[in-house]
């Protein structure tokens, strides 16, 4: 049963879901703007942001998460909220194909190598240059961007690229086709939803015209065939993709609603049925209509908030427009 929280309540939250696509979605909602005095609107912008930073740098030695994150050499505190929910929601199998949106510095890249091996590949995607953690390959760009979008697509699609070599080597895998092993690598319980799903109609896809063709002669196409005929190559779509904060809430709330917007679109294209989308957002007014296109598209959706998300927010902020 979906929690909702009232906007402008003062902690994050996440949506959570899967489809008759069917696939399973996932959103970390941040807050995003609360009220402030205007003395701090309207102080020096060098002095707030020396300031902040300090508090950032204190907030950051006191943080257990932040400290834990560079005992283990992760990259950020962001990779436990990841982990948290893959325990609970079970995202990642080897052998996975993820797209991470925004994935500088890199947390969840990592925490998506760590549990998508053996043969995973990681595609990380962000507007600034950022050294990839090992295992992943980038596309540095703006994710809004069309063209960067077919970037994206068209690496995706062939299913080699950015795969570490396949080998081979448990006895038990002896005698089998590479086909086999991928599903003997997905797991018990996967090969079984795909089962499952096998008599699901899937409305939402168009059969292409080969597709069409091999119906006609009666053939009938697997998931996994339909998936790959129609370029759905992902198994997980993260999106962390955040834009600084301009100190307008509600300007802040439309943009990262946007970045979503592009996220949801690109997962759509590229999910392989049963696959996951998450993304996290700023809250505020858009919210709703986005969590009812994930509903129509999604047979899941879920709200959470991880417990290593943090409890105060302290990104600068400013008047609610709304
Ligand atoms: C909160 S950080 C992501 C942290 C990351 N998930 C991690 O675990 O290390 C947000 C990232 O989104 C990126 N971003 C924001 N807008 C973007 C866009 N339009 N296209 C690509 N990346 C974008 C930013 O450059 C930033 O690196």
């Amino acid at each position: 049963m979906l929690s909702r929280r009232v906007f402008r309540q003062l902690t994050d939250s996440v949506l959570l879901g899967s489809s008759h696509n069917p696939a399973a979605t996932l959103c970390i909602t941040s807050r995003c703007a609360t009220r402030i005095s205007r003395s701090r609107a309207n102080s020096s912008p060098l002095r707030h942001s020396s300031s902040s930073s300090t508090r950032w740098k204190s907030r950051q030695g006191k943080d257990f998460f932040a400290k834990e994150a560079r005992v283990q050499g992760l990259k950020s505190r962001a990779a436990f909220k990841l982990l948290e929910l893959n325990e609970k929601h079970k995202l990642f199998k080897p052998g996975y194909t993820v797209v991470d949106l925004g994935f500088a510095p890199g947390s969840w890249s990592q925490i998506a190598v760590n549990r998508t091996s053996p043969n995973g590949r990681i595609i990380g995607i962000d507007l600034i240059p950022a050294q990839p953690p090992r295992g992943v390959s980038t596309i540095q760009g703006d994710f809004l961007s069309p063209a960067i979008q077919d970037e994206v697509r068209a690496y995706v699609r062939d299913p080699d690229l950015g795969r570490p070599r396949r080998q081979i080597t448990s006895n038990s895998s002896e005698g089998l086709t590479e086909e086999e092993v991928d599903d003997m690598e997905r797991g018990y319980i996967d090969a079984e939803r795909h089962a499952h799903l096998d008599g699901v109609e899937l409305e939402t896809i168009e059969p292409t015209a080969e597709g069409k063709d091999r119906e006609a002669r009666g053939a009938k196409l697997s998931l996994k065939e339909r998936d790959t005929q129609q370029g759905r190559a992902v198994d997980v779509v993260l999106s962390d993709m955040m834009m600084n904060t301009s100190g307008n809430g509600f300007r802040d709330h439309v943009g990262s609603m946007d970045l979503c917007m592009a996220a949801l679109t690109f997962a759509f294209d590229t999910l392989k049925t049963g696959g996951h989308f998450l993304c996290k957002y700023y809250q505020g007014p858009e919210e709703r209509a986005f969590e009812t296109k994930l509903k129509r598209l999604f047979a899941k959706v879920n709200r959470e908030k991880p417990d290593s998300s943090r409890n105060v927010w302290v990104a600068p902020t400013v008047d609610i427009i709304c």
